[in-house]
Order: C-alpha cells, then sequence, then structure tokens
C-alpha cells in the first residue's frame, strides 16, 4: 500500500498493491490493518457507493452531509476514469477554501481520502466511468448539500460539464454557510 499525502492536510492518496499475472491482477482495495500498519487509521465505514457516468465530462459536485452526519470517503474508480476533487469546507482551516484535484482511474488504482469536512466533487474523463466509494457515515437527505462547482477556483478542464438539476441550483462557496469547524487536527 502506497500512501501519499496531498497539498491538503488530511487528504490522502492510497495505492493498494496489485499482485499481477498472466490473468491480470488481483488487489486488496480496502484491509484496515494494512493502513494501520502504515500508521494511517481510518474512521470505520459503514455504506459503499457505486455510480456509473456515461457521459465524460459529467461532473457531481460539490457535495457533503453537515454534522452529525457529516461522511468521510475513500473514492476509487472501478472503470474508466475520474477528476477526483476535495475542498477544505472547515471554518477556522488554515486551508479553509483550498483544494487538491487527483487523477484517478480503474488503469491506476488510486483512492482518495477524503475526510468529514472536506466538500467532495468529481468530473469523469472517459465514457462509462464508474466511482465506487466507502462512507463513514449513511446517506442522510436531510443533511445532504452542495455547492456550486465553479465558485472555488478549481480547474476542471471542463468549460459546460453535464451537470443535475441539484448541482446546477447549488449556492456559491461565498454565499454558503459551511457546517463545518476545524478542530486543530489535520
Ligand atoms: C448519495 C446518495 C444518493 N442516493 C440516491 C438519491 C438520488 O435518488 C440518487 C442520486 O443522488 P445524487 O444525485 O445525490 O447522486 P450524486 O450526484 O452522485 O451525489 C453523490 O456524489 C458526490 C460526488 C458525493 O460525494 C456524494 O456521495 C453524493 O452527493 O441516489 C442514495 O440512495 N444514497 C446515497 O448515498
Amino acid at each position: 500500500m502506497q500512501i501519499e499525502e496531498t497539498a491538503l492536510p488530511g487528504v490522502m492518496v492510497l495505492t493498494p498493491q496489485r499482485h499481477g499475472d498472466a490473468r491480470g491482477f488481483f488487489s486488496e482495495s480496502w484491509n484496515r490493518q494494512t493502513l494501520q500498519a502504515a500508521g494511517l487509521d481510518l474512521p470505520d465505514f459503514v455504506q459503499d457507493n457505486h455510480s456509473l457516468s456515461a457521459q465524460p465530462g459529467t461532473l457531481r459536485g460539490l457535495h457533503y452531509q453537515a454534522p452529525p452526519m457529516a461522511q468521510g470517503k475513500l473514492v476509487r474508480c472501478g472503470r474508466g476514469a475520474l477528476y477526483d476533487v476535495a475542498v477544505d469546507a472547515r471554518l477556522g482551516s488554515p486551508s479553509y477554501g483550498q483544494w487538491v484535484g487527483v487523477t484517478l482511474s480503474a488503469a491506476n488504482g488510486r483512492q482518495l481520502w477524503i475526510p468529514p469536512g472536506f466538500l467532495h466533487g468529481f468530473v469523469t474523463l472517459e465514457p462509462d466511468t464508474e466511482v465506487i466509494y466507502k462512507c463513514t457515515q449513511y446517506y442522510s437527505p436531510e443533511h445532504d448539500g452542495a455547492v456550486r462547482w465553479d465558485s472555488v477556483g478549481i480547474d476542471w478542464g471542463v468549460e459546460a460539464p453535464l451537470l443535475s438539476e441539484k448541482d446546477r441550483l447549488a449556492p456559491a462557496f461565498v454565499q454558503w454557510e459551511s457546517p463545518f469547524t476545524y478542530e486543530g487536527t489535520a
């Protein structure tokens, strides 16, 4: 397991080992002990999500669930490729409003760990991209929210992405009141 920090403290890139042979490869996509041995102790996951986006240039985000249903997410790509983005939304954080983006693909096997308190969004880079992610809290529509994709200064690499109605109507980051507060940890 390779663990890399990003420019945003707390947001990490995890790349599990792949055991290749003439058939293809085998990889343990999630193993708590492996991460603990590497010094990374993530919270428990309670829900796995899986989405398919048929068109490249599909953008889902920027999303969050407010406390007490805030979600940490471990995101990976099952098919295709995506540019995955996290934004620090914790009021009082030294990196508040800052973002980081990582290309995740079925080919590179990279995963992005996004702690609670961060907005999450992605834009797909290939047709029929499938995104699979583990969440540390259950889905709660009452706590679900969105911030406009183009209001944080993120370089998505697309001008006119395919958006849901919810994402089209989301408030801009500067108008949005974050429900998250920074607690002095990464
Ligand atoms: C998130 C979620 C959604 N749903 C239902 C609700 C809707 O009927 C349908 C599509 O939901 P939504 O349009 O919110 O899906 P995305 O736009 O992919 O949203 C997700 O994409 C971003 C990038 C995320 O990080 C979040 O997990 C989530 O906000 O699935 C569920 O049944 N369970 C769930 O956990």
